[in-house]
């Protein structure tokens, strides 16, 4: 209702203009009219200025017959055309130099005038009063009273127009200015309608009244709701943060996970699944390349005794020194140590036949017997010198001396090992 009622004010204002307009385009006509009809009567002065020597050409004389007797009949006779004609100034000379005149009160501008000789009367001058506009509407009563109906009607229609524009218009548009401002999200102001300097409508104030309270009850709620969605919000960011901490942790465990998967726990080289893997894959491109993959596994000697002896986490850290020192020395991209439990260990050397592989086998082996890892415990009739030693067994396949499968070459190299125990432990033994 309020906002078709806005509409309706700011649609009236042209009706508003237009109508305005229509009164000053009637009252500039009437102006207009008004100045053609002077300019009408003043065209007509002439004719009417002649026309006086014939009216009066009679009665002049005879009243100038009866001068000595009446002599007033002469100045009354010429009052009379004064005033009948609404002239400024009328004139008599007799043929004996003798002058009458009468003059009007009117102080206007002085009009057209005209002289007219007349047989035994003498001459006649008449002077008419200018033609002018006030003049024309004291001389047309209804002229006159029509103009001022329509003075007055044009004045009230504007002012009407005027006072509907300030009052009423004015209060409206300023309402639809701040309803077009009005914005939810902002906290409302206090006073929301600011004083106006003009008094207003009761019915505008009450306007801004209840929009003043729909505006501070839809504030008060509206902030219940920021507030509520700002706590929402933080137990949100709150949920999230947590739930990527748990992610992080659960990513940590995965690759921890898939760490365990494929490495030994106590050594952290790779495990026996890794190295099960790397040897399928490895075995396979020598085979298809005619290549060459040499396989060493060695094993500690007595370390069930050192175990006994010393401990089983001595015998661990056993274990780990000799991870430590296969992995510092197989250190290319395709080599691969792993720990295939227990005691045992393996050595996978992609490119390298038995021959090649032996040196660096048994440089490790020679490394490791460097450390001297006194053992302790060693049964007798084991070699003498006191440390901790180890076997291996290597096999390789290689062009003119393939393996069948990946178990194949395993089982030589096992075999080969268990031909280093036998023959007394601390070496390396080749497969045949
Ligand atoms: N400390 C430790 N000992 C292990 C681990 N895994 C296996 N062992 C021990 O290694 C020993 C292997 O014993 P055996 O198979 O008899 O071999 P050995 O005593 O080393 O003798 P040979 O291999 O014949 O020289 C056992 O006593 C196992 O308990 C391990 O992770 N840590």
């Amino acid at each position: 209702m309020t906002h078709k009622a806005i509409r309706l004010s700011l649609g009236a204002r042209p009706l508003l203009a237009l109508f305005a307009l229509g009164l000053l385009l009637i009252a500039l006509s009437s102006g207009w009219q008004l100045r053609q009809t002077t300019l009408q009567r003043a065209a007509d002065t002439g004719a009417e200025l002649s026309a006086i020597p014939l009216m009066y050409a009679g009665p002049l004389a005879y009243s100038l017959q009866q001068l000595p007797q009446k002599p007033e009949a002469v100045h009354g006779l010429l009052h009379h055309i004064l005033t009948r004609h609404k002239l400024r100034r009328v004139e008599l000379r007799t043929p004996d130099g003798e002058q009458f005149r009468a003059l009007s009160d009117d102080e206007g501008e002085p009009g057209q005038s005209a002289e007219f000789s007349l047989a035994d009367t003498g001459e006649l001058r008449l002077q008419a009063s200018a033609a002018t506009v006030g003049d024309t509407l004291r001389r047309d009563p209804l002229l006159r009273s029509t103009l001022i109906h329509l003075a007055i009607a044009t004045a009230l229609g504007l002012a009407a127009v005027l006072l509907l524009d300030r009052w009423v218009l004015r209060q409206l548009r300023r309402l639809s200015e701040q309803a077009s401002r009005f914005d939810p999200t902002l906290p409302p102001p206090s006073p929301f309608w600011p004083e106006a300097a003009e008094p207003r409508p009761r019915e505008v104030l009450q306007l801004e009244q209840a929009i003043d309270h729909v505006r501070t009850s839809l504030g008060d709620e509206l902030h219940r709701e920021q507030s509520r969605g700002r706590e929402m919000r933080e137990e949100l960011a709150r949920q999230h943060r947590a739930l990527q901490q748990a992610e992080r942790s659960l990513e940590a465990k995965r690759k921890e996970l898939a760490s365990m998967e494929r490495h030994d726990a106590l050594t952290g080289i790779a495990n026996r699944r890794e190295f099960d893997a790397a040897l399928r894959r490895e075995f396979k491109r020598a085979q298809r390349d005619q290549g060459r993959l040499a396989l060493a596994i060695l094993d500690v000697d007595h370390l069930k005794p050192f175990n006994e002896r010393h401990g089983r986490g001595a015998g661990d850290e056993v274990l780990r020194r000799l991870a430590r020192l296969l992995a510092d020395h197989f250190q290319r991209d395709t080599d691969l140590v792993a720990r295939l439990g227990g005691e045992e260990f393996a050595v996978l050397l992609p490119g390298f036949d038995a021959e090649a592989a032996q040196g660096p086998v048994e440089m490790l082996c020679e490394a490791w017997r460097s450390l001297a890892v006194p053992h302790g415990a060693l049964p007798d009739g084991a070699p003498d010198g006191g440390i901790v030693t180890l076997s291996a067994g290597l096999a390789a396949t290689q062009p003119g001396h393939p393996y069948l499968s990946p178990q194949a070459l395993m089982q030589a190299a096992d075999e080969a090992l268990y031909l280093a125990k036998h023959m007394g432990r601390d070496r390396l033994c080749l497969a045949s």
